[in-house]
Order: C-alpha cells, then sequence, then structure tokens
C-alpha cells in the first residue's frame, strides 16, 4: 500500500528521511516517476529543474498534500506524530490572513501548530526578530510588500519546531539581507538536526547541500 509510514521512534533517534520510488500524478497524467533520495539529520536537499518538471509536485506529496500513486516515504526518529505533523510545507502562497496584524498571523500560527517543542520554538515577536521585521508587528499583513510578506511567512517555520521543512521557493521576493537571515535560518535549524527539502531556482546559501535536478517526464 503506498503511503506515509511512521515507524516507531522515539525524540532522541538521529533523523533519517527515506523516499523510495515515488510516483505521483496530476490530472492523470504521471509528473514524477521512481523518485528516491534519503536525508540524515542535518542534511538539506535542493531540488532543481526547468518548469513545470514536478519540483512543487513532489513537496506537495511529502507534505501529504497531493496522493501517492505508489512508493513510500519514510521518516524515522521524529516521534509518533503523522508525517505531514513532522513537516512545514511553505508554498509559494504565503498562507496569511491579510486582516490581520503581522503578530496576529505568527500568534494564529504558534496556536494552530501547537508548539509543542518549546526549546526549540521562538515567541512570536522573537520569530519576527529573527526575520528583521519587529517594525511591523502592529501592522494589517495587507499593507506589508511581497518580500515582507514573505519574510513573515518565514518566521512562521520558527514558531513551531518541526523536523523537516519543506520549502518551495523560500527566497522568493526576499532582498539580500533577507536572503542571508534565512539563510542563517535554515543552518541553525539543520545545527539542529533537522531537515531541509527545498525547491528552487536560485542558490540557497547553504554550501554543503545535496542537489537533485528532476527531470522531464516522456
Ligand atoms: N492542479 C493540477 N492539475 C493538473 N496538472 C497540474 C496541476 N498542478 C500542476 N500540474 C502539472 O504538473 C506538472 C508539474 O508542476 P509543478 O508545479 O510541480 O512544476 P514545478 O517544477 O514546480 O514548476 P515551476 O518551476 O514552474 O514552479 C506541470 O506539468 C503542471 O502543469
Amino acid at each position: 500500500m503506498p503511503g506515509f509510514h511512521r515507524p516507531h521512534a522515539d525524540f532522541h533517534s538521529p533523523l533519517h528521511l527515506k523516499v523510495e520510488r515515488l510516483c505521483v500524478e496530476r490530472g492523470g497524467r504521471t509528473v514524477l516517476r521512481d523518485i528516491s533520495f534519503a536525508l540524515s539529520g542535518g542534511e538539506t536537499l535542493v531540488v532543481t529543474g526547468r518548469n513545470g518538471v514536478g519540483k512543487s509536485t513532489l513537496l506537495r506529496a511529502l507534505a501529504g498534500l497531493l496522493p501517492l500513486l505508489s512508493g513510500a516515504a519514510v521518516l524515522e526518529g521524529a516521534g509518533e506524530a503523522e508525517f505531514s505533523a513532522q513537516a512545514h510545507y511553505l508554498a509559494h502562497a504565503d498562507a496569511l490572513k491579510a486582516p490581520l496584524t503581522v503578530l496576529e498571523n505568527l500568534e494564529f500560527w504558534a496556536r494552530y501548530l501547537d508548539a509543542g517543542h518549546p526549546a526549540q520554538s521562538l515567541s512570536p515577536s522573537a520569530a519576527l526578530e529573527a526575520v528583521g521585521l519587529p517594525h511591523v508587528a502592529q501592522a494589517p499583513v495587507g499593507i506589508l510588500s511581497a518580500g515582507q510578506k514573505r519574510r513573515v511567512a518565514l518566521a512562521r517555520l520558527l514558531v513551531a519546531h518541526r523536523p523537516v521543512w519543506l520549502l518551495d521557493e523560500p527566497m522568493t521576493a526576499l532582498d539580500a539581507a533577507s536572503r542571508r537571515r534565512f539563510a542563517k535560518a535554515m543552518q541553525d535549524h539543520c545545527a539542529l538536526g533537522g531537515i531541509i527539502v527545498a525547491a528552487t531556482h536560485e542558490p540557497l546559501g547553504i554550501e554543503e547541500a545535496r542537489s537533485m535536478p528532476l527531470g522531464a517526464m516522456s
């Protein structure tokens, strides 16, 4: 039976993500066929390839938002919760509520995501500091620039710890300083034993990241 399996593990085991022969369809067409890779805690995988090759599809499938035609993704060492509950998924869209203030958005996400690992989670205010936006805390998100909204979306990753980050074009709209800041946040996540799978056309700023080019399906 294809799907996400959750082997028994405790929070003290090193993380290991194993993706085996993943196949995913979109609109009746096989977009991903036999995608396999393995990552240990501390590692980053950068998924590359031309527009439409299936990078976002891979991340959405790993996040549990698309069914698998076949294959499996197994996360070991992250506890008993479902795989999708162990991963942050950052999509192209920022998932912010325009009428709420920046701080209210982050407070919502901290509650919704249930910051169950307080030692590794930041408070909403601290997360805003981390993305360099404390001065807009009380502004409605709707009035922010595209890059500022992206930075608030990135702050969401910090208010509730998740061992796996699935990031779709995380650097979109970010200026140079914000890219450096987020590269540091990703490095810190890996230094704590986390795993990152990122789809991007641009450099992530993580020198030791592995690269996986996706090829076109015939
Ligand atoms: N909802 C959908 N229904 C049918 N086909 C879809 C759907 N969403 C995406 N596709 C198709 O799936 C394929 C892969 O799309 P995907 O968004 O994963 O590509 P990508 O590699 O992330 O592209 P980009 O670099 O442009 O972001 C494309 O051919 C696309 O047209």
